[in-house]
């Protein structure tokens, strides 16, 4: 675990000319691909020709283009005179194809590919095919007989490095935007593919394997879709055999947590796993899971590559840590928070209700990076004390957590306390033990700061009433919410969308939210983030609970804000 590849490439896609201002707005996405061509084109001799950038709307789907001039005369719009927007090159994560090196089912396009759905159902009710069946309405009702208006475009992508800072280098990277192609390099109707999930649970995981499976199925046609149980173990272990997924199967699983395929850590065999694709004529397969698992998937796309097989790797970041490098947030991780808000609403209840000197204190789950503890303290507006594994735990003396919690419960009565169960790694004795996957496990912090606490009271000839809430499991094998569904349906799309193209060794995600299209060599090369201890979000902590700021980093004027 934690092996860093660092093999992330980045092709520059438009160096020269002149600086482009950019207006970014969070409403839309700069089509950087338009942008990049204006930037080389001004380059030979029509610099300044063009006023009219392409901006493509992120909840429409039409194309909207502005003139920049009209802009200014008539929506007050001005220049930006230093400017400090500018973005010069466009450093874009190629991702890699099987159109390289395997010859693609020739040219089909949306059209043909809805003929080829058709010949499917066809066959699979045992009809004859007919010359007729070209365009025709779907034969079953659950194939979607779709001619997508928004094919989306190799060259299109979306800007990473969106908020623009004056005095940053003038490049911003660049993802692939995901979403369906015009060509297809599988043929549907032929494409055996494979779900595993691997890691811990997480809200959401039905959700993905679901819609998946309806992908799969409705939008391509696909021959088999296996499900291969729990974890990577699935694909050796006789005692965790494969199973067909069908729709019907996948019906209502994502009003349920968890994950129909179960999960596991360990079991990684990468012989065992290719011999397994061999054996079953596997063309697409689908791993879901966290920083972990994707240096798993990116092996085994190595071992296919070596191997000669035509499959494409795609992964799906799962966690509920929040920790993977680039994306907004992994799928779960807002439904993961709001559960974590009731556990926190719990503990306030608690502890206001209770005398004397009562302090609440739950503990969340947040390995390396405190983001859940983090955002379910903020969301709740209830907690007085914030402890992650970015900021190091002062104890006593000015700035301690102690005498400040003390005077807390002093003024309020109670107290609630928010902690990462990475954090304060430097108060207890670390251990070397490591679990299945590879991941350390972690000395316990909470129990830990439970009892320092009462004992702080004490010392101070007071008594403290601690109530500990552990709802760490129960924070993560709830069903997903509302925004986590829909992200989890555009991520499952998108996924097979980029497979039935031919990319391999990718993974989905949302940057600036865009889905786009992830090299996974570059996701794990970051992976896992933690929140910047420096940051807007850790200060949004230190405002909002007033805790003593602990932190050893001092900004430099000439470091960048951090986000
Ligand atoms: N560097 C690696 N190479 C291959 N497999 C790995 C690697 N790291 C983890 N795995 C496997 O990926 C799975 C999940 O890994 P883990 O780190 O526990 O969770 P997560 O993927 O959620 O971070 C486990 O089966 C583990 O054995
Ligand atoms: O007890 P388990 O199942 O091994 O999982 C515990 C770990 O799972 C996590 O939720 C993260 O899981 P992943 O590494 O699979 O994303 C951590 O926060 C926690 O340390």
């Amino acid at each position: 675990m934690n092996e860093r590849r660092n093999r992330a490439s980045w092709l520059v896609l438009a160096v020269t000319g002149g600086p482009l201002l950019l207006s970014v707005s969070s409403r839309c996405f700069v089509d950087a691909f338009s942008i990049a061509s204006s930037v080389s084109s001004r380059s030979s001799a029509h610099i300044g020709d063009s006023s009219s950038v392409r901006f493509l709307f992120a909840d429409e789907c039409s194309l909207n283009t502005f003139d920049a001039e009209e802009c200014i005369a008539t929506a007050g719009y001005v220049r930006d005179p230093t400017e400090a927007s500018s973005v010069d090159n466009v450093l874009v994560a190629e991702i890699e194809t099987l159109r390289d090196k395997f010859t693609s089912f020739e040219n089909v396009d949306a059209h043909v590919k809805t003929t080829n759905m058709i010949k499917y159902c066809r066959r699979r009710e045992g009809k004859r095919l007919l010359a007729s069946d070209t365009i025709a309405p779907s034969v079953n009702s659950r194939i979607a007989n779709i001619e997508y208006n928004h094919l989306i475009e190799d060259r299109e992508l979306v800007l990473v490095d969106t908020v623009r800072v004056p005095g940053m280098d003038k490049s911003s990277r660049a993802f692939h935007r995901a979403g369906p192609r015009k060509l297809l390099h599988f043929d549907p109707s032929l494409v055996n593919a494979a779900i595993v999930t691997c890691g811990g649970l997480c809200p959401g995981l039905n959700n993905v394997i679901r819609e998946l499976v309806h992908s799969l199925h409705n939008l391509y046609g696909a021959q088999n879709v296996w499900g291969i149980t729990g974890g990577y173990h699935g694909f050796h272990n006789p005692e965790y055999a494969p199973v067909l997924l069908t729709n019907e199967m996948v019906e209502n699983i994502h009003h349920e947590g968890g994950t129909i395929l179960r999960t596991s850590r360990g079991g990684f065999e990468i012989d065992a796993i290719v011999s397994f694709l061999r054996s079953k004529s596997i063309s697409q397969l689908y791993i879901i899971g966290g920083d972990g698992t994707h240096r798993g998937a990116y092996k085994i796309h190595e071992a296919c590559m070596e191997a000669g097989l035509n499959i494409a790797v795609a992964g799906i970041p799962k966690t509920i840590d929040n920790d993977i490098d680039y994306i907004d947030r992994s799928f779960g991780f807002v439904s993961a928070v709001e559960a974590a808000q009731a556990s926190i609403r719990s503990a306030k209840t608690e502890a206001m209700c209770t005398v004397p000197n009562a302090v609440g204190i739950i503990k969340l789950m947040g390995r390396s990076a405190g983001y859940l503890a983090t955002f379910a303290a903020l969301g709740s507006g209830d907690v007085d004390l914030v402890l992650v594994p970015e900021v190091p735990i002062v104890l006593d003396g000015p700035g301690g957590v102690l005498p400040f919690l003390r005077q807390r419960v002093k003024e309020q009565k109670f107290a609630v306390v928010v902690v990462a169960e990475g954090a304060g790694e430097e108060l207890l004795e670390a251990t070397n033990v490591v679990d299945r996957g590879g991941n350390r496990l972690l000395p316990p912090i909470g129990e830990y700061m439970r009892d320092r606490i009462k004992e702080y009271f004490v010392e101070h000839g007071e008594e403290a009433t601690m109530k500990y809430i552990d709802p760490s499991y129960t924070v993560r094998s709830v069903p997903a919410n509302g925004a986590d569904s829909l992200y989890c349906m555009e991520l499952a799309q998108n996924a097979v969308h980029g497979a039935m193209a031919g990319y391999t060794g990718f993974s989905v995600g949302l940057v600036n939210n865009n889905v786009v299209y992830l090299p996974i060599p570059q996701l794990v090369a970051s992976s896992p983030r933690q929140m910047s201890p420096c940051g807007t979000t850790w200060e949004r902590v230190l405002a909002m609970t007033g805790q003593p700021n602990t932190t050893p980093y001092v900004r430099s004027e000439e470091q960048p804000i951090p986000l």
